[in-house]
């Protein structure tokens, strides 16, 4: 599988296309006859047109209404958030998307301590499908995984009150903590973290809880090289170090979020990762 990139260049040809009084159906199909696949189309076609007629996804009625997501305290442009038993470094901070790196949000001991109580119970990670039941070993993620419940050790429950606190969330939108290995060569290809309204098993999925709307990415461990968390559609690489924290918000399940985001490939040593998601609702 390769990922198609919506360019500037694609975007500028779309736009005369338009100007010439090409249809977007036809305009989409010339684009398919050049081998790009609809759903990267349809979107660069919906964003960039949309873009020249100045609407905001909120002022757009055949986009998912916006719903609030979780935000930490960045107003005072303070350098340092205490997130309740713990001071937490805020290091980059970017507001469309949003996208906030936290340092040291947990201790090299806690660090440790989750990869110790994971690490017997990793199997190959499963990735939602267009299957009705839910989930399936999928090529796009070739990292181990498991699953605890929220709140089932000690640790879990102080990392979720502090993201709680940190990203001013209910502790109750939140599912349990994924804890992810990746060992080299293993990566996540590009994806959105947002369940994707078109799958069939989509509504089942989001009556426990909605949406997601949030995630966090800690970093476990710093690999040797390789294996940063990249976001291709705004050209950025976070580089995974221990005890720092990816944060990324999406208040619709829509691309214009530009929340595609995946692991590069680990290049040499392991990469461990324990993954938050934040749902829209309740999750129990
Ligand atoms: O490993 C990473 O850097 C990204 C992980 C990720 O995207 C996820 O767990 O959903
Ligand atoms: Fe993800």
């Amino acid at each position: 599988m390769s990922i198609q990139v919506i360019t500037p260049e694609l975007r500028r040809w779309i736009l005369e296309q338009a100007e010439a009084g090409v249809s977007p159906e036809q305009t989409l199909a010339s684009m398919r006859n050049s081998g790009w696949e609809d759903p990267v189309s349809i979107r660069a076609l919906e964003e960039t047109l949309k873009k020249s007629l100045g609407l905001t996804p909120d002022q757009d009625p055949s986009l998912p209404r916006g719903v609030p997501v979780p935000e930490p305290a960045l107003e005072g442009m303070s350098n340092k958030l205490w997130a309740g038993d713990r001071e937490v470094e805020v290091l980059v901070a970017m507001k469309h998307p949003r996208v906030v790196v936290f340092g040291g949000l947990l201790s090299d001991d806690e660090c440790d301590a989750m990869v110790a109580q994971s690490e017997s119970r990793l199997s190959r990670s499963e990735t939602v499908t267009l299957t009705q039941d839910g989930s399936e070993v999928n090529s796009a993620r070739t990292s181990d995984g498991m699953f605890f419940d929220r709140g089932e050790t000690e640790l879990c429950r102080r990392i979720e009150t502090r993201l709680a606190k940190l990203l001013h969330w209910p502790l109750e939108n939140g599912e349990g903590l994924q804890v992810l290995r990746y060992k080299p060569g293993a990566e996540y290809l590009p994806h959105y973290d947002y369940f994707d309204p078109q799958h069939a098993s989509t509504a089942t999925i989001l009556k426990r809880g909605g949406q997601r709307v949030g995630t966090v990415v800690m970093y476990l461990n710093t690999p040797e090289r390789g294996g940063s968390t990249i976001f291709p559609d705004i050209g950025l690489e976070v580089l995974p170090v221990k005890g720092n924290a990816v944060f990324f918000s999406y208040d619709r399940p829509h691309a214009t979020t530009r929340t595609l985001h995946g692991g590069s490939p680990v290049v040499a040593g392991e990469k461990w990762v324990a993954t938050k998601w934040l749902r829209e609702g309740v999750f129990d």
